[in-house]
């Protein structure tokens, strides 16, 4: 038998889908363990795919689009049901990347009764309940005897989280907070699960204290019965309706009426109320917002994930699709030959790579963040702040457009929810929206710009930090891309540097100028605003890019350093032509180089066009995840989207009632009028 490097490959699948993977140069094992950031943890994903595979009660029992809201909430809930009793015969206990691996297989992206219990409810409780409210509510709810959520958005404010209207009144006389709705636009508004899934929820609101408001706090508040489910006396409580999709989830609606619960529900790791009514300051202003950052930083992965799904289906399908000659003397080709379909999709497969490198050094400083702040030290809050601003926006938004156009890629089919892509992009650009608006965010990234702006421009370089160290360099009076006999990333990183930084510069001296001839700052700070939000993307694509060079420094395996090789290449001729402009405008890079770079990425389109099942194949998602007729790992597409259509709900019967209660009479009444 042959050993062949792509591992996706077995018998009987579509022969034009087997030639790609067999024309792979590298192991895509190995290349998944690169995704997946570990050996082991690629290892742990192909394991629980398999235990899962071999149980037929964790399996969809027919495709979600075929399935009603309240079918599909029913569905998820019997195997969330079953994962919870069999947790630990599937996964490490408390191992979260592997839950989510569970997760998107068993349950899949539309959500389930306990996303937010997972996502924010148990992260917040870990990184702002005191040790005592943590063995009182965190234990329950890793044991799930409580579900719970986040509830902070309302009705009539998500971003401004100065300006909620929920209020927590402290009675010093009960030792009680007494929240209150005063108006329909107080209501609390999207958050997920909270219609119709939790009974509880960590609840953001203004904390007044004899009068007195102290800003957004977080409480832990019961919500309903956890006997009979009713909702608690005070709480107006339900489901928000259909959304563009992630419709498993029941984001919700909540109002509360004079609802009291005990002082010692304002979670206190880093504030405290003492019973006189006495506050005691966090070490940082904003250590509560660390449930938005938690999702922040994950959502990299999970953005480049569903990237990668759309690609994983366009490009698997565009290997078995044929339509065309490029040659008349020879047969119809893949599309994939198509030069347009590959411009179409593989600079998005180097973006999906780049994303998911950027999103593991992401977490990593998540996790030193989580460390360090629990034992007091916040001093690396404002950069993961501003890192996790910039990267949520820019990869959600690249994600979205990617997603799409690998959903047209696919031509027609692309259009049938059998592509599953409508599903896909769906979920996905809900995260241009969720945890922080993304121009919202890309104008805190800016303020961090801003002030390491400032310091250069007072002559302060040396106090900068490392994610800004390079806005305080000298550049170069030209790019040198093409200008040195072997140009290599060094040149590239230097331009995109110079890119950054000069539109940094810019933006900065417009706001500064602005306030030199009398604009107050706020006024001056939204006539720049577009100025700064573009420094902030330049800012997150170098960083991207950094990212990505990084990781391909440390790749040791000579195959694999290659093929990540060809992809940065791709990622970098790419990038820079998408940004040209910058780069054009006060000459740095000539349009003689940028002829070069045009060259350089169609020499790398072709370089890569044997790689590309491969690329796709090494995330390893199973079918079950993908939930795709044109995504499907044996490549026969045609005979199962006749099977799938065959399957839809309006094919049970030859003649749908609406036909006999009113087609058929317009016509005969059609008919006999004619007479
Ligand atoms: C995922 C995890 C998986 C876990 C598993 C792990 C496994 C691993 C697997 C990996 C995969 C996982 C995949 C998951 C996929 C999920 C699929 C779908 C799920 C869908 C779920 C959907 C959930 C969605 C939930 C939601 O959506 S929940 C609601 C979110 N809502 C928002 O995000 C509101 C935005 N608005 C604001 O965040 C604020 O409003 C505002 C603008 C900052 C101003 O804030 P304000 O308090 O007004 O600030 P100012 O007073 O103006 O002060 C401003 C000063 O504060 C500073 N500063 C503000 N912040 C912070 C901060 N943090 N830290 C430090 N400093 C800060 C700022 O730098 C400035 O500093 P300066 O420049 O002054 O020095
Ligand atoms: C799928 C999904 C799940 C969600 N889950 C939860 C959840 O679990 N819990 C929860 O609490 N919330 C949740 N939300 C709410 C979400 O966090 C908010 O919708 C989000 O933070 C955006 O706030 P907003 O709706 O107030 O938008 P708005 O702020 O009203 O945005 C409208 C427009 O105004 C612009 N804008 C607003 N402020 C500024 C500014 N200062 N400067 C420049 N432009 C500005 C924005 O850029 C945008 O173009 C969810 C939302 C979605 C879509």
């Amino acid at each position: 038998m042959v050993h062949h490097q792509n591992k996706a490959i077995r018998e009987g699948d579509n022969p034009d889908l087997t030639a790609e993977r067999v024309t792979g140069t590298f192991d895509t094992h190995s290349m998944a363990a690169q995704i997946y950031n570990s050996e082991a943890h690629a290892r742990r994903r192909r394991e629980i795919t398999e235990i899962i595979a071999k149980r037929p009660e964790l399996h969809d029992t027919k495709p979600f689009p075929f399935m009603t809201r309240e079918e599909k909430i029913l569905e998820s809930s019997r195997k969330l049901t079953l994962i919870t009793k069999h947790m630990n015969e599937i996964i490490e206990p408390n191992n979260s990347n592997e839950m989510f691996h569970l997760n998107n297989e068993v349950l899949g992206i539309e959500g389930h009764p306990m996303a937010l219990h997972g996502i924010m409810f148990i992260p917040a409780l870990t990184a702002q309940a005191s040790e005592e409210q943590q063995k009182k509510w965190l234990t329950r709810a890793i044991n799930r005897e409580i579900v719970g959520t986040y509830a902070q958005t309302e009705l009539g404010h998500g971003t401004n989280l100065q300006n909620l209207e929920t209020t927590a009144t402290y009675d010093v006389a009960t030792q009680e907070f007494v929240l209150h709705t005063p108006t329909i636009t107080g209501l609390k508004w999207w958050p997920g699960n909270l219609g119709k899934s939790s009974n509880y929820a960590v609840v953001v609101a203004l904390m007044f204290i004899k009068g007195k408001n102290y800003g957004p706090h977080t409480f832990m508040v019961p919500l309903r019965d956890e006997k009979t489910h009713q909702p608690l006396k005070g709480i107006t409580i339900g489901d928000i309706g259909p959304k563009i999709a992630y419709n498993v989830t029941d984001n919700g609606f909540l109002g509360f009426d004079h609802y009291r619960i005990p002082r010692t529900n304002l979670l206190m790791r880093h504030t405290r109320v003492e019973p006189d009514g006495t506050y005691v300051k966090p070490p940082h202003a904003k250590i509560n917002y660390s449930a938005m950052v938690h999702v922040r930083s994950h959502m990299i992965t999970g953005q480049a994930i569903m990237l990668s799904y759309a690609l994983t289906i366009a490009t698997r399908y565009s290997s078995v699709r044929r339509q065309g000659q490029i040659d008349t003397t020879q047969p119809e080709v893949k599309v994939l030959e198509y030069q347009t379909q590959q411009h179409r999709l593989f600079p998005y497969i180097a973006r999906a790579y780049a994303f998911v490198f950027a999103g593991a050094e992401t977490v990593k400083l998540y996790e030193r963040v989580l460390e360090e702040v629990a034992t007091g030290n916040v001093s690396l809050m404002a950069d993961l702040h501003a890192l996790t601003s910039g990267l949520k926006s820019v990869v959600s938004h690249y994600t979205a457009q990617g997603i799409e156009q690998a959903r047209m890629a696919c031509g027609g089919h692309g259009y049938s929810q059998a592509s599953y892509m409508s599903e896909i992009f769906g979920v996905a650009v809900g995260g241009c929206t969720y945890e922080g608006e993304n121009m919202v965010m890309l104008l805190q990234l800016a303020r961090y710009l801003v002030k390491s702006a400032s310091l250069v421009k007072t002559g302060q370089s040396s106090k900068l930090g490392p994610l800004v160290a390079y806005l305080g360099a000298k550049s170069d009076s030209t790019s040198l891309i093409d200008r040195t006999p072997t140009t290599g990333f060094a040149e590239y990183v230097k331009t995109f540097q110079h890119i950054a930084r000069r539109q940094t510069l810019k933006a900065a001296d417009k706001f500064f100028g602005l306030m030199e001839k009398g604009e107050k700052r706020p006024i001056a700070w939204n006539k720049s605003s577009v100025e700064l939000n573009r420094a902030s993307r330049l800012h997150t694509r170098l960083y991207i890019v950094e990212a990505f060079v990084r990781r391909v420094e440390e790749v040791a395996d000579p195959r694999l350093k290659e093929v990540l090789t060809d992809l940065l290449h791709l990622h970098v001729n790419y990038e820079l032509l998408d940004m040209s402009t910058y780069a054009l405008e006060d000459g740095f890079v000539s349009s003689s180089q940028l002829d070069y770079v045009r060259d350089q990425l169609y020499f790398y389109l072709a370089k890569i066009r044997p790689n590309a099942v491969s690329l796709v194949d090494s995330w390893e998602f199973s079918d079950q995840e993908l939930r795709s007729v044109l995504g499907r790992r044996d490549g026969h597409v045609y005979e199962n989207l006749f099977a799938w259509a065959k399957a839809s709900p309006l094919n049970k019967t030859d003649v749908l009632p609406s036909v006999d209660k009113y087609l058929k009479p317009l016509m005969e009444s059609a008919r006999a009028s004619k007479l």
